[in-house]
Order: C-alpha cells, then sequence, then structure tokens
C-alpha cells in the first residue's frame, strides 16, 4: 500500500500526494526546474542544498538512476516534488529506481500533486518556504515548520557542501587550474581534464596564499548552494588573486566575482532552474540554450560603476548571464557551460579558459 505525504508552503497551502523514498519530514525553499531529464544530476548538484526540488516535466523515475550520473557523492536536495512517479524503469545502464535512491540517501519525494498548478503559483508568490512529509504530521504542524525554517537568504550552505581537503586531478598536464568549490558538479571537474587541463580543489575559505603556493596557472571559482553574499571568504580570496591568475567563474563564481569588484546581487522572484534558458552573447549576436540552476542574480545596473563589462544576457528577463573585465584576464558565466544535465552548447567556454591560461 502507497503511503500518504503531503507538502505544506508558508502561504498555508497544503497538497497531498502519495509518498516515495525516505521516511521523514524536510524543510527547504520550493523552487521547480524545467528540466525534462536529468533528474539524477540535479538531485545530487550541491546548488540544491537547503531546496526542495520540484519537477516541471510530468513522469519522472523513467530511465532509473546511475552512479556515473551524480555530480556529487549523495543526494543534496531536501526533497522531491513530481506528477508521476515510475517506479520501474527501463534503462541500459541503470543500477536503481528514483525511489530507492531516494531511499539509499535518506531523502523524502511526493509524488501524484498538480505541478503545473503549483509551478504558476511559485511563479506568482515567489519561490516558497516548505515542509515535506512521509511521515504521520498533521497539517498545522507541516505549516508551521515550514513557516519556522530561516530564510535561504539567511544561511550559510556553502561551508556544508564544500571540500574540507585539498584534492588533486589529473597528472603531468601543462596547465593546472585552482578550483575554489564552494559546490563544485563532477562536470565541472571532468571539463577541464576533458581539454588536457589538472585540477587542484581547494576549499572555500582557503587564504590566497595557499592557493599560490600550488602555482597555478588559473583561477576556477565554482558554482554552489545559497546566498552568494555570505560567501566573505571566498570573496576575500578572489580579491587578493585577481590581478595575480586567469580568473574564470561559473554561477556562484560569477556572483562572487561580481560582488568583489562592487557589483550588487539580488534574489530573484523564482529563479533559473532547468536545461532550456537562452543566452544571448552581446559580442558575436550567438544565441545558446543553457542549463542553469540559480535563485540570485548580479545586478546589470550595479555593474557600470565596476570595471566589469557585460558580454551575455538572458533572454527571458534580461539578467547578467556573463561578463569580462576592463584590463584583467577574467571570463565568467551564470550557467553551466559543463552541462549534467543539460545541452553542450556552451562547452566551448572551456576552449576560452585555456586559451586565456596559455597567453597569460
Ligand atoms: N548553481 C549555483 O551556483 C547557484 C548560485 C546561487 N546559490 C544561486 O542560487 O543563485
Amino acid at each position: 500500500m502507497v503511503k500518504e505525504a503531503k507538502i505544506a508552503l508558508e502561504d498555508g497551502t497544503v497538497l497531498k500526494g502519495e509518498a516515495f523514498g525516505y521516511e521523514t519530514t524536510n524543510v527547504g525553499e520550493v523552487v521547480f526546474s524545467t528540466g525534462m531529464t536529468g533528474y539524477t544530476e540535479s538531485l545530487t548538484d550541491p546548488s540544491f542544498k537547503g531546496e526542495i526540488l520540484m519537477s516541471t516535466y510530468p513522469l519522472e523515475g523513467n530511465y532509473g538512476v546511475d552512479e556515473d550520473w551524480y555530480q556529487s557523492d549523495k543526494i543534496q536536495t531536501e526533497g522531491f516534488i513530481v506528477r508521476e512517479l515510475c517506479r520501474k524503469p527501463s534503462c541500459f545502464g541503470a543500477d536503481k529506481s528514483l525511489d530507492e535512491f531516494l531511499k539509499e540517501f535518506e531523502i523524502p519525494g511526493i509524488s501524484g500533486i498538480d505541478t503545473r498548478a503549483l509551478t504558476l503559483k511559485i511563479r506568482e508568490f515567489g519561490s516558497m518556504k516548505g515542509a515535506l512529509t512521509t511521515e504521520n504530521i498533521a497539517d498545522d504542524e507541516l505549516l508551521k515548520l515550514a513557516r519556522a525554517q530561516p530564510n535561504i537568504q539567511d544561511i550559510d550552505l556553502v561551508p556544508k557542501v564544500s571540500t574540507k581537503e585539498i584534492k588533486k586531478y589529473g597528472e603531468d598536464m601543462d596547465l593546472n587550474v585552482a578550483l575554489i568549490d564552494c559546490g563544485v558538479k563532477k562536470n565541472i571537474i571532468q571539463g577541464f581534464l576533458d581539454k588536457g587541463m589538472g585540477v587542484t580543489l581547494f576549499p572555500y575559505d582557503t587564504p590566497s596564499d595557499k592557493i599560490m603556493d600550488y602555482d597555478p596557472n588559473g583561477l576556477m571559482v565554482s558554482c554552489g548552494p545559497g546566498n552568494p553574499e555570505r560567501n566573505l571568504k571566498t570573496i576575500d580570496t578572489i580579491q587578493k588573486l585577481s590581478n595575480k591568475l586567469p580568473i574564470f567563474g561559473i554561477c556562484m563564481g560569477q556572483q562572487v566575482i561580481a560582488k568583489s569588484f562592487g557589483a550588487k546581487i539580488f534574489k530573484m522572484k523564482f529563479g533559473h532552474r532547468g536545461a532550456n534558458q537562452p543566452v544571448k552573447d552581446l559580442v558575436t549576436g550567438n544565441v545558446f540554450i543553457t542549463s542553469q540552476n540559480h535563485g540570485f542574480s548580479v545586478d546589470a545596473d550595479s555593474l557600470k560603476d565596476t570595471p566589469l563589462n557585460l558580454t551575455q544576457v538572458n533572454l527571458n528577463d534580461g539578467t547578467p548571464e556573463g561578463f569580462s573585465h576592463d584590463e584583467l584576464v577574467l571570463r565568467c558565466v551564470q550557467y553551466h557551460p559543463e552541462a549534467g544535465p543539460g545541452p553542450n552548447d556552451t562547452r566551448f567556454i572551456y576552449d576560452e579558459f585555456k586559451e586565456m591560461m596559455d597567453t597569460y
């Protein structure tokens, strides 16, 4: 027999569905992703820490879960909301079902939710604090839990996902990248290795001279969960290194680099999450379809008072998707060129990073 599950939202909504995954109760900010595939990659993406993920695509789990697709070593989201769960997957490579996957990492799931209506509500209200339970909890208790949690802007999530020790990937490479791990995905590291660059992974709070001891050819700042403005240690390191090394950023990387040059950050109403976000390059006029997962953004107007130049914009809402620097060797993007999940339209950015380090 299938158990009942419930999701409560801070606006007073309580929705009932069927439980899957682990029997527990978790709180987080409820966000939606428009990706049609890639639930394994999204659920294991550290940038989802503190968030309860909802998929707008109506069927999840149909091709199972394979460990090769993980973007970190576990599920990072606080819960998963789906319209329909496939309990019997079919795929040549899969080693478990989505239900087994959530059980293994002790994460609750709810299916049978009208995800179209809930997405419309979030688009109107904005991302909402929620509580998801697969246990027996009264509606008003669950609502209290949803409302009592702190706002995602006010919590430190990066220390929860960043590496605790320095790690090296790739031996005997000509170029080596120092990667500050704010919540890196495996595909970001793999993207460098595939192009023949080695990677040294550093904790988010590593001081600048420690990084320079490794004599890197470039500095990469990764994606990561939560509010970039709270990531003061990484911002300090960037300020000390940006005139010493070529510097790159992806997602939170872009946000903290912008902040380190005095730009402002704001919380978006419902963010960009999915594998189909259109981005225009202002230099070439080319448009790319990109993979994204962020709820904060750099304020485009605030770039005017900085040495940063806007190079790319989002075609849905005009938010900044990339920039360069007047003098320094610097390239940032708000989207995920490494994909996982999503399209590979912007993989060439790794070649640009390489060229920038080669010529530096
Ligand atoms: N993927 C990311 O790096 C996300 C950055 C930041 N946590 C945001 O939501 O905007």
